[in-house]
């Protein structure tokens, strides 16, 4: 089966263009002030436009409050939600409930007992998202370019498809696959010049390096 492969935080036509022109199956937008990613619900209406058809749209957020997921619902359209703060289970429940749309819940891993976190979100979200925890001291929960031991991915056996992400990049997308078996990657500063600033030669090479693994 071929890999899923979401970029993430995209700010401008011209890099949401290369990702649709790589082949890109989700393209992601940053709802979080705090991120030299964020976009404005006005910015993303505008980058949904341009995506149309061509790839699901992906609103990232971070404990959000539900009058902002009620306007990224309304206003940008997305097809899935990624849920990147501290969402108990049931703040996940009440927010695939409110808004109709399936959620992908990310959690943070940096050891086994993390991952057994997993179970209690697997039956309220549609899809999990295996992070690295963010290090000390960070401001943003996630889109930090830090990795974590793949190993503890092997042999997983979860009831919903999961994404695998934290410092991926084009040089070690490939060994990543091969270590987790992921149905799915998502990078962030892996495929920047500088925080916010997108590199298509990189997006590109990411997707290459990705489909090639698969
Ligand atoms: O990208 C961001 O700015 C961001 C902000 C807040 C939460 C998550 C964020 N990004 C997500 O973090 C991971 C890892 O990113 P990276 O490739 O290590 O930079 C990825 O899932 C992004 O969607």
């Amino acid at each position: 089966m071929t890999t899923l492969v979401k970029i993430c935080g995209l700010r401008t036509p011209e890099t949401v263009e290369a990702a649709l022109a790589g082949g890109a199956d989700m393209v992601g937008l940053v709802f979080f002030p705090r991120s030299p990613r964020n976009v404005s619900i006005e910015e993303a209406k505008r980058l949904r436009a341009v995506v149309g058809d061509r790839a699901a749209v992906v609103a990232l957020v971070v404990d959000a409050d539900d009058a902002l997921l009620d306007a990224i619902r309304d206003e940008v359209r997305p097809d899935l939600l990624q849920l990147h703060g501290r969402e108990t289970p049931e703040r996940v429940a009440a927010i695939r409930e409110r808004t109709g749309l399936p959620v992908m819940k990310a959690l943070g891993v940096s050891d086994a007992a993390d991952l057994a976190r997993a179970a209690a979100y697997a039956p309220v979200a549609d899809r999990l998202l295996f992070d690295a925890k963010p290090p000390q001291g960070a401001v943003l929960p996630g889109g930090n370019g830090v990795a974590f031991d793949w190993r503890l991915l092997a042999g997983l056996d979860l009831p919903k498809p999961f994404m695998l992400s934290g410092g991926l990049d084009p040089g070690n997308v490939a060994e990543a696959l091969a270590v987790t078996r992921a149905p799915g990657v998502d990078v962030s500063s892996g495929v920047e010049r500088a925080p916010g600033d997108k590199d298509p030669e990189r997006i590109a090479a990411f997707i290459k390096a990705a489909r090639g693994a698969a």
